[in-house]
């Protein structure tokens, strides 16, 4: 069974890893093919705009995917709900899923979600029968939101795309998690496998990486570390943090009293350093 008895549960199905990968920005198809082999991942994202829809010649992006992944279909380049909706729509129809990662990202200096028409999108696609993960910022009100659309995870953002910045986001993405009654995959500006370990260890449910292992000196090598992070946060995270202590104040790890202490008093004295 798909991670045994802690699946990632997406609309119903389980999947063993938390680690969804993005297919852009590698140097040629086959590193990306190793990478995506490499990082376990069972879900990986393609952005529409990338596929030959008609699937008529060889050597496209899909035919480099290993088959047994799922693939989830993004609308990356959309800037409103409609273009998003119509690109969904082909891409249901060449690919044959109805998963779709909901990107509208209207403003090309941030590549920022637009709260508004991706709720309106996500609105139209639930409507229209697809499953929908939509990208979106970190904004607890606007993930309450997507969520009662009927949507299948929120996916707020870390940084911006593409920046490698990490969890600037966090305050907001910890009250998500908390909230968040569908699973939280954080996306977008993870930079090393310690974010996405530090993204598992706040409780998310999985993190989805793109740059940072596609532009990494060595993209498979980077894509096997991130999966070993995201299970080591994961693990962390189910295994409970323990109360975090003062800044003014240490905790001593080991007792200083008891036989160790009695030890040294004794040797102390028998050194004549002082009274028995
Ligand atoms: C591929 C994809 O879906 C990206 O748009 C995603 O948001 C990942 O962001 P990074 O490239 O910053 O990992």
């Amino acid at each position: 069974m798909p991670g045994g008895d802690d699946p990632l549960r997406i609309a119903g199905q389980d999947f063993g890893s938390r680690l969804l990968v993005g297919t852009g920005k590698f140097g040629s198809h086959q590193v990306m093919r190793d990478a995506l082999v490499a990082s376990g991942a069972e879900i990986v994202t393609v952005a529409l705009r990338r596929v030959d829809l008609d699937r008529a010649g060889e050597g496209d992006v899909l035919d480099f995917v290993p088959p047994d992944m799922t693939l989830l279909p993004n609308t990356s380049g959309a800037v409103n709900a409609e273009e998003a909706h119509r690109l969904a729509r082909l891409g249901r129809a060449a690919v044959g899923t109805g998963l779709v990662k909901l990107e509208v990202t209207p403003d090309p200096r941030t590549l920022a979600p637009d709260p508004v028409e991706t709720l309106r999108a996500a609105e139209l696609l639930v409507a229209d029968g697809f499953t929908v993960l939509p990208y979106c910022p970190a904004d607890p009100v606007l993930a309450r939101r997507l969520e009662e659309a009927g949507c299948a995870t929120v996916m707020p953002l870390g940084s911006w795309i593409g920046s490698n910045r990490g969890l600037r986001t966090r305050d907001a993405l910890e009250v998500i998690i908390e909230a968040a009654g569908v699973p939280v995959v954080v996306d977008a500006g993870i930079g090393v496998p310690s974010d996405a370990a530090e993204a598992m260890e706040i409780g998310a449910a999985a993190v989805l990486v793109n740059t940072a292992i596609a532009v990494a000196a060595d993209p498979v090598a980077m894509a096997r570390a991130f999966a070993l992070a995201t299970l080591a946060g994961r693990l962390g995270y189910r295994a409970g943090r323990g109360t975090v202590g003062t800044a003014t104040r240490a905790e001593a790890s080991s007792p200083l009293t008891g036989f160790l202490g009695a030890a040294t008093a004794g040797a102390a004295a028998t050194a004549g350093l002082v009274a028995p």
